[in-house]
């Protein structure tokens, strides 16, 4: 179980000219911009949460505190009890993080790179040669596995860093923006890995701005607007909040209502 309570991040901003008012994001003042300012979610074992917002709204920001990337000045996270604020090095074991810069080394082959990084997690050998066969095969990789990185379409690439992020098998899976980059077929493959995670019960986040895919995998819904916790509930109290039991309709009335 991960719980989130209370996130806030803020960041210095560039000496300048007042903007006009008008101009000004509400999140902006007094030379800071707020751009996590109370954030809260939970998501339990064999759960799929969808993190969504309008661009900018602070979800990328989110992610990167859970993954102890950047440090927050307020707030808590938990995982399974273990407070992962003050123990940074607990949770970087804990928690896989595909972020939108998970680099890979070009110059090695896909599945170099995602041994490299089973070897600075320390896994044997013979576990992790089982571990990359089975993600090479639940991510369709075998076929440029051999490929150097530097040679690869941006959507193998992608797959790469995925495969990349969870070699370790991470108790909390944080993914953002997965699906970027993915071809219909890609994006379906990875769908169903995400969903695979409910039954090995590990949490997993993502990020992501298309709501069928929320539809196909989530249980739990948060939705970030400006920074703040618009809505956190289920899939099926999303749809139902607006009465139509659409999604999209939901969606927006939750960004139109402000928060
Ligand atoms: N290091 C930083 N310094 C200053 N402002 C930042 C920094 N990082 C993010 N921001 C600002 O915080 C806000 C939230 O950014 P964030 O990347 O978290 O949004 P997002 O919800 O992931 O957006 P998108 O859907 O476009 O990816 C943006 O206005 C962004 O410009």
């Amino acid at each position: 179980m991960i719980e989130v309570k209370g996130l806030a991040k803020r960041f210095r901003l560039p000496k300048r000219g007042a903007a006009p008012a008008s101009a000004r994001d509400v999140r902006e003042h007094d030379g800071w911009f707020h751009a996590v300012r109370d954030v809260s979610f939970s998501c339990a074992p064999g759960e799929v949460l969808g993190l969504l917002g309008p661009n900018g709204a602070g979800k990328t920001t989110t992610l990167r505190l859970l993954s102890t990337a950047l440090t927050p000045d307020a707030g808590s996270i938990h995982a399974n009890g273990v407070d992962l604020l003050r123990d940074p090095l607990v949770a970087r074991q804990y928690i896989g993080f595909l972020s939108g810069s998970t680099g890979l080394y070009g110059r090695l082959t896909a599945r170099e790179n995602v041994e490299y990084f089973g070897k600075l997690h320390g896994m044997r050998p013979d576990h992790l040669k089982r571990r990359c066969d089975e993600l090479f095969t639940l991510l369709d990789m075998n076929e440029y596995g051999n490929k150097r990185a530097d040679q690869l379409s941006t959507g193998m690439k992608q797959k790469c860093a995925i495969a990349r992020t969870v070699v370790h098998e991470p108790q909390i899976v944080i993914l953002d923006e997965p699906t970027t980059g993915l071809d219909v077929m890609s994006a379906k493959i990875l769908l169903d890995f995400i969903a695979s995670y409910k039954a090995l019960r590990v949490p997993l986040i993502f990020s992501t701005h298309h709501l069928h895919e929320v539809e196909k995998v989530c249980d739990r819904v948060c939705i970030v607007n400006h920074g703040v916790t618009a809505f956190h509930g289920t899939v099926d109290a999303l749809r139902h909040l607006g009465g139509s039991a659409d999604l999209y309709d939901a969606f927006v009335g939750v960004i139109h209502r402000g928060g």
